[in-house]
């Protein structure tokens, strides 16, 4: 067995075998904490009452059922009824049991539609006459990518050209080959495509480099700089080119907003778009597989299947869904573009970029970094992304992207100052002075309270403002520790209410504020208080990537808690927030409490515009 082993493994270096003993210790500690929060979620279902779980935002109840019908995959489809008043804390695709007082556990669901007073679900078995009313459904967690993570390694130690390219980069780091910029040949085609998309300068720059790289490329976007944008153009030149892509992402969100711009100028015959259709944006669902077949006999199915796996140049998907999609094993691509590179852990990275020669980067390094739970691991370097890796060691070989076209003068110098050392511009005068009261649809009307007139004022300069909640006179906006481990703090949230209110009275439509906190108890909370699903409340993390005219950030941490605000002194988190607003970003916080916290010291004495909400 021992020479076996000797046999099987004699391709690989010390360094290698290092490499991948390191990260089975990580994915393990990292299984290890996901089994313990998921054991815990799940008991609460026997232990804790039906009426709490629904406070908690991971159950709702009193739900009756008005229909029953047969899916095309031969799943039933259960509707109930269900009292409109709670904003519904489940997504299509979400995991739930169903249970009712009796039984616990009737059924595993899959959410299939939500609406105010209806919830659809797929389940295997039908209810008719078997069960009482009223049923209730719980959010089960189910582990887990893990094991395909740690699968994942295979590609790494693989004993030919692939397994060799990647223990290349990735340990040797072997930096990429310099595109020489004065010898390209550009052909016609590419040409015609750059003109017509009115790149900036720096946008241009990375296309080339990207086009024309012979291994990789790494391109910094700052926030709002065009990264979507130029990933779009990419793949227009790529195929104009006859290359076959592989274009993935961390989230599903990235893939499907590349492919909407990327729709407006490329035939969807030429894209395909993999991954569990649940998931998928509406308006890119004709890109999917099932949607290329739906014309096609049972006769041909099985050729029609192989046809648009093998031919299709265009291959769309997360990151996540790669080692799970047999299409992979057999076909390569001449490029593979990975856009939100940064947040994505190594391991994940590997079958993607086992899939092609070529690949390009494309993230920001101080926005988010790969999530890891462990401790331990962290402290280690799993939460070290390839893209930051190749980044620390081939720092000339960056191309950057550092016109932004999203947030005006006064939202992009607080970012630029703190985290980018000024290199983020804006990309042209009307970024720069947009404000809330250039656009003509916003006026603020009746009286304002003095502690209010900068937090609803439109002028540019009030672009930033800090309302100061000044917990310590005030006991009702302190937070309170949840039993989970969350953070609340209903004062401010009803604060943030107010705030959103007053500017939709004044002429802001609720899908142009977004309100954010890095807390998920503090999200439900809110939402639950705001009852306007118009009006998206999330957490920071999930806002990567997004815009809204209007942020709201509710700090919702002060000091009186047990918890040390992990989630608020990291300063890539803070970054994002930061990031997220066009013209107008409303703190809302204890000053005090925040000024505790580093990186929201420096905020807080960058920022001219304070205000106190009077105790
Ligand atoms: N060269 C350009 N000239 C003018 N506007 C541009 C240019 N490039 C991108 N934009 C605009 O800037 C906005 C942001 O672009 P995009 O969504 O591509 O940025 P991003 O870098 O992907 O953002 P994020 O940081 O959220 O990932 C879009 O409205 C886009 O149309």
């Amino acid at each position: 067995m021992k020479t076996f082993a000797e046999g099987e493994m004699a391709h690989l270096e010390q360094e290698h075998i290092d490499y991948v003993s390191n990260w089975i210790r990580w994915i393990t500690a990292e299984w290890k904490c996901e089994r313990e929060r998921t054991e815990t979620h799940n008991s609460d279902l026997w232990l804790k009452p039906i009426d709490e779980r629904v406070k908690e935002g991971t159950c709702i109840s009193n739900l009756h059922p008005i229909g029953e019908e047969m899916s095309n995959s031969q799943r039933v489809l259960i509707s109930f009824s269900r009292n409109n008043s709670s904003v519904c804390p489940f997504k299509p695709g979400d995991v739930c049991l169903l249970s009712n007082k009796k039984h616990v556990s009737i059924a595993f669901t899959v959410i299939d539609q939500v609406s105010d007073d209806v919830v659809r679900v797929s389940c295997d078995k039908t209810l008719r006459n078997r069960y009482d009313a009223p049923f209730h459904l719980d959010k089960y967690t189910i582990s887990s990518t893990i094991p395909t993570t740690l699968g994942n390694l295979v590609c790494f130690l693989q004993n030919d050209e692939i397994g060799a390219r990647l223990r290349n980069v990735l340990v040797g780091l072997v930096p990429p080959k310099i595109v020489e910029l004065g010898v390209v040949d550009i052909p016609s085609s590419v040409k015609k495509i750059i003109v017509r998309a009115k790149l900036n300068n720096e946008q241009r720059l990375a296309l080339i480099h990207a086009l024309f790289t012979q291994d990789y490329v790494i391109i910094e976007g700052l926030p709002g700089s065009g990264k979507t944008t130029l990933i779009s153009v990419l793949i227009q030149c790529l195929i104009a080119t006859n290359k076959k892509v592989l274009l993935a992402a961390f989230t599903h969100s990235a893939v499907d907003n590349i492919l909407g711009k990327l729709k407006k100028e490329v035939s969807t015959d030429k894209i395909l778009r993999l991954g569990s259709s649940s998931t998928i944006k509406e308006e890119i669902k004709t890109m999917t597989l099932k949607a290329k077949l739906e014309n096609e006999s049972s006769e041909d199915y099985y050729n029609a299947v192989k046809r648009v796996m093998k031919t299709t140049p265009i291959v769309a998907c997360t990151c996540h869904h790669v080692p799970r999609e047999l299409l992979f094993s057999y076909r390569q691509f001449d490029v593979v573009i990975i856009d939100e590179a940064s947040m994505v852990l190594e391991p994940l990275i590997l079958p993607v970029l086992a899939t092609s020669s070529k690949f390009v980067l494309v993230g920001d390094c101080k926005q988010l970094t790969p999530l890891v739970v462990s401790k331990k691991a962290k402290l280690e370097g799993a939460g070290v992304s390839t893209m930051e890796k190749l980044q620390n060691a081939h720092p000339k070989s960056i191309v950057s992207l550092t016109s932004q076209y999203r947030m005006n003068k006064e939202l992009a110098m607080l970012s630029s100052k703190m985290f980018y050392q000024n290199r983020l511009i804006c990309g042209n005068e009307a970024v720069a002075r947009s404000s809330l009261d250039r656009t003509g649809d916003y006026t603020v009307t009746g009286d304002v309270e003095e502690h209010l007139s900068k937090a609803l004022s439109g002028e540019i300069s009030n672009s930033c403002v800090f309302l100061d909640t000044q917990s310590v006179s005030r006991q009702e906006m302190r937070c309170e520790d949840a039993e989970d481990g969350g953070i609340i703090n209903n004062g401010e949230a009803k604060v943030v209410v107010e705030l959103c209110q007053r500017f939709i009275e004044n002429g802001i439509k609720p899908h142009e504020i977004g309100v954010i906190t890095v807390y998920r108890r503090q999200v439900e909370n809110i939402r639950k208080m705001l009852k306007n699903e118009a009006l998206e409340v999330n957490t920071v993390d999930s806002y990567q990537g997004r815009e809204k005219r209007i942020i709201i950030w509710s700090l919702a941490w002060t000091d009186n808690s047990s918890k040390k605000s992990e989630l608020l002194r990291d300063e890539r988190r803070v970054n994002v927030a930061l990031t997220r607003a066009r013209q107008k970003l409303v703190v809302v916080g204890c000053k005090k409490s925040a000024e505790s916290i580093p990186v929201l010291f420096r905020f807080s004495q960058m920022i001219t515009n304070h205000s106190s909400i009077p105790v």
